[in-house]
């Protein structure tokens, strides 16, 4: 379970949320909605351990962030607004990377069939600067389902991906709630139908 308690952030002295409390269950979905500029990014970010601009306390499976340490990382998975590819390794040789940095064993077969499912079969062993934006982000996404995690944190998932590909990113999120995984993520276009339905969290300008 991921609790969020009292969660308070600034930037650039403006105060963008206060006070911010939730809990998302197991197989529960949080969609985080609002205008630009409004602070989804640093929602998720403070969320997801990327930031300290905030204050309050997010808890995941009943310990703190800061309790948890450099060890919360390990529990999720986050897709910002840039993909966090090395743009001279191929998608193939980016998953292979992350899974030996991170200590995690990953076969090569698993990490090929990752990449097929995200559609990625003629561009498995070009860099990744030669990828179009679309199939940067499919890259990205292969690590979702290569390196299972139970948070999922993403920012605005659906920016590139075409109308083929945010139909299986619908059926991904829906196959990963459905085995009690929770996910949080950002979206200025409609979300594929999920099951079940996401919650919507509504972040209003102060
Ligand atoms: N590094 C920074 N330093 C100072 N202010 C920042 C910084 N990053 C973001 N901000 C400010 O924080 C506010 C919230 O930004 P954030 O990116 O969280 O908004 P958002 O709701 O995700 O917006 P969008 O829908 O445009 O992606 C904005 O007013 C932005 O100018």
């Amino acid at each position: 379970m991921l609790q969020v308690q009292g969660l308070t952030a600034e930037r650039g002295g403006r105060q963008l949320f206060t006070e911010l409390t939730f809990a998302l269950n197991a197989g529960e979905c949080l969609h985080v909605q609002g205008p630009n500029g409004v602070g989804k990014t640093t929602l998720l970010k403070a969320l997801a351990g990327l930031t300290n601009t905030h204050c309050g306390v997010v808890s995941w499976q009943g310990k703190s962030q800061s309790d948890w340490g450099d060890d919360f990382a390990a529990n999720l998975h986050y897709l910002g607004h840039r993909d966090a590819l090395k743009d001279t390794l191929s998608p193939l040789e980016n998953l292979l990377t992350l899974a030996r940095l991170q200590g995690v064993g990953l076969s090569e077969n698993a990490a090929l069939q990752a990449l097929l499912k995200v559609g990625l079969a003629a561009c498995i062993d070009l860099p990744v600067r030669q990828l179009s934006q679309g199939q940067k982000r499919r890259a990205a996404l292969a690590r979702f389902l290569a390196l299972p995690r139970p948070l999922w944190i993403m920012d605005e998932p659906l920016v590139a991906l075409d109308i083929a590909a945010q139909a299986e990113l619908g059926q991904w999120l829906a196959e990963h709630l459905s085995g009690g995984g929770i996910a949080l993520l950002t979206s200025h276009q409609e979300i594929p139908e999920l099951i079940p339905a996401p919650r919507i969290l509504l972040l209003e300008a102060m």
